[in-house]
């Protein structure tokens, strides 16, 4: 009887199997659009359907045809003591039949080979396809979504839902069918031999699984503690990381330790109940089972010695009691797995069918070049529908004039920027460039006429060329190093020890703020484009880089629309427009001089920081 063992190794991997922690919402509905997902691999689905059909009637034959076989053999041996023969096997009279059983067992083999190697390329195939789709459809979901969603979940649709799905199908299904299989003819096989011995292994079989079934529903709790345990320590460990600066600033790491050993403590706890619980049923299942085979070798020795049982019906039945019961304890894990990889699959879907940003439309207005003419038109915006932070903000911007944006935190200078960049959709109003309503531009068309410069600089990993060119990834190295110029940044980058080839790692880690945010303005000269949008530096960067940056920015707006967030009044007094901002709305606008005339709110804010 079968063994309820499990590897160590997929030990952890099996807890949502065993423990049925996680199921599909709507099986059905998954199944069939599984069943569209896999539509370049329905051929390839029934080859291997009808190889599982060939092995399992196979695996079922087998046994009985060896029956055939060591009764045959047993009656010849008996036949040859009996009168003093010496006891041969010619081709005819038995060898034929061990070629074949032979060969039964090479094919049983060849097609278990078929269908495994069918099945492992059917599901890296399903996985590769819907890992590519679902990086085509984030470049396609609205930033909103990425607001909502935490990177870590987003990131777990592509790795761990996808990995279990296809290990599902690599292993889960193939032994889902053939233990169905193999179990139905098995019994349909042992009842035809003795149904005496077909209900006392129906007996214990009962027992073991009952056994099973109280126990893993006890053992439920400990399962999901684990499971809490595990996103907690995962998630300290990405704290600690993010914050290890502030963490040594704070002398904070002996308490940041503190914590972490108290989680993975909680985590080894937690494990180590779980994974007794598991393996505790192991000798208890394997007793029952045991005594089930004890019952039944008395049982069947008795009807071998009165005469009602061949000794080829005997092992034969012992192969058919292997054969059925490994998968019958097995069976409910099984099930278990297939619906947690379906409840993945159900989530990747859900990935899929998010809303996208809007479509583009199917004749847009070009703009090639803008001139630099930007006008927001009675534009009105939320986050999200319940609370509107912009209610009618209109205002216009002449070509290469400086637009300063200025308001205290949270008054809407990132937002009114992320609208012109079409990051957000408006609730109403019109946002134009050079007189065209953005609706009607390609996303790639307005973006190619607006050059960020943000004060969170993202770098990759890359060399110091790649970084800068990647606007514009064609670009001659001449050209990258004119734009290091511009941006006054060459002479830093020849001190590096590769010069322009000096690979960065982990978001430019190894270079400065100041350098990060030079290479970045290097990078927006080299895309030259029509419309600039500028996040003034602020304290985190010394005086003398300050102006580095401030001159790198100057040359760079030099006869160029720019949106520029300042953060000190100081630099905003020779802007062509001033917004000033509250609550996600422009309360003032004009020159420097005609605000601090107006004596409203700029003037105020003004005459308190310089008065
Ligand atoms: N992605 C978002 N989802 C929901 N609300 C947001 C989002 N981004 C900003 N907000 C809210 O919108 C308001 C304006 O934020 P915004 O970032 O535009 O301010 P800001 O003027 O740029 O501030 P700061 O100078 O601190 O960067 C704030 O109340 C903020 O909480």
């Amino acid at each position: 009887m079968a063994d309820y063992e499990m590897e160590e190794s997929t030990q952890n991997g099996m807890d949502d199997a065993f423990f049925g922690v996680a199921a599909p919402d709507h099986p059905k509905k998954t199944l069939k659009r599984l069943w569209m997902s896999v539509n370049n691999q329905h051929k390839r689905l029934g080859v291997v359907l009808v190889s599982v059909l060939f092995y399992t009637f196979l695996s079922v034959v087998a046994p009985l045809y060896s029956a055939y076989i060591v009764d045959l053999m047993w009656s010849k041996i008996k036949d040859a003591f009996a009168n003093g023969l010496v006891f041969s096997i010619t081709w005819a009279d038995g060898g034929r039949d061990i070629f074949f059983l032979l060969l039964i067992y090479l094919v049983t083999g060849f097609f278990y080979v078929l269908q495994s190697f069918l099945m492992a390329s059917f599901a890296e195939n399903l996985s590769f396809r819907l890992r590519n789709e679902i990086s085509s459809k984030l470049n396609r979901l609205p930033l909103s979504y990425f607001d909502l969603n935490k990177p870590g979940a987003i990131l777990s649709r592509m790795t761990n839902d996808l990995d279990k799905m296809s290990e599902a199908f690599q292993t889960g299904i193939l032994r889902l069918f053939t233990s169905i299989g193999m179990i139905f003819g098995s019994l349909v096989m042992m009842f035809r031999f003795n149904i005496l011995l077909t209900v006392v292994f129906l007996l214990f079989m009962g027992i073991s699984l009952l056994a099973t079934k109280a126990v893993s529903g006890k053992t439920l709790k400990f399962a999901l503690r684990r499971q809490e345990c595990v996103s907690e320590v995962t998630a300290m460990v990405e704290e600690n990381f993010s914050g290890r600066m502030i963490i040594k600033a704070f002398n904070q790491e002996q308490n940041s330790s503190q914590r972490m050993h108290k989680a993975t403590r909680d985590l080894a706890e937690a494990s180590q109940k779980a994974d007794f619980m598991i393996n505790a049923i192991n000798p208890g299942i394997r007793f029952i089972n045991r005594l089930g085979q004890i019952v039944i070798a008395v049982l069947g020795g008795n009807m071998l010695l009165n005469g009602t049982m061949s000794i080829g019906v005997f092992q034969a039945f012992f192969q058919y009691v292997n054969q059925s019961a490994e998968p019958l304890t097995e069976l409910a894990f099984m099930v278990n797995s297939m619906q947690s990889s379906l409840a993945s699959l159900e989530r990747v879907y859900a990935l899929l069918d998010e809303e996208e940003i809007s479509s583009e439309p199917a004749l847009p207005d070009i703009i090639k070049r803008a001139e630099g003419y930007v006008d927001f038109s009675h534009v009105r915006f939320g986050y999200t529908p319940e609370k509107v932070l912009m209610q009618d903000v209109s205002f216009s911007a002449k070509p290469g004039q400086k637009i300063a944006i200025v308001g205290s935190t949270g008054a809407g200078k990132t937002t009114l920027i992320n609208l012109l960049m079409r990051f957000y959709e408006l609730n109403g109003g019109q946002i134009l460039l050079d007189g065209k309503d953005i609706h009607t531009l390609t996303y790639a068309n307005l973006r190619n006429n607006f050059g960020m410069v943000l004060q969170d600089t993202w770098l990759f990993e890359g060399t110091i060329a790649e970084n800068i060119a990647y606007g514009k990834p064609n670009a001659t190295r001449e050209e990258i190093v004119a734009a290091a110029k511009a941006a006054r940044v060459d002479f830093f980058v020849r001190t590096m020890p590769h010069g322009y080839d000096t690979v960065l790692s982990n978001d430019g880690e190894n270079l400065s703020i100041g350098q990060r945010q030079l290479l970045t303005i290097a990078r927006v000269f080299l895309c030259d484009p029509a419309v600039l949008i500028l996040d003034e530096a602020t304290s985190s960067v010394d005086t003398h880089t300050e102006i580095e940056i401030g001159k790198a920015m100057g040359k760079l707006m030099k006869k160029r629309t720019s949106f520029v967030i300042a953060h000190r009044l100081s630099t905003v007094v020779d802007a062509d427009i001033i917004l000033l901002m509250q609550n996600g709305n422009i309360v003032e606008q004009g020159g420097h001089n005609t605000l601090l005339k107006a004596g409203g709110a700029y003037a105020e804010l003004y005459n308190s920081q310089f008065a």
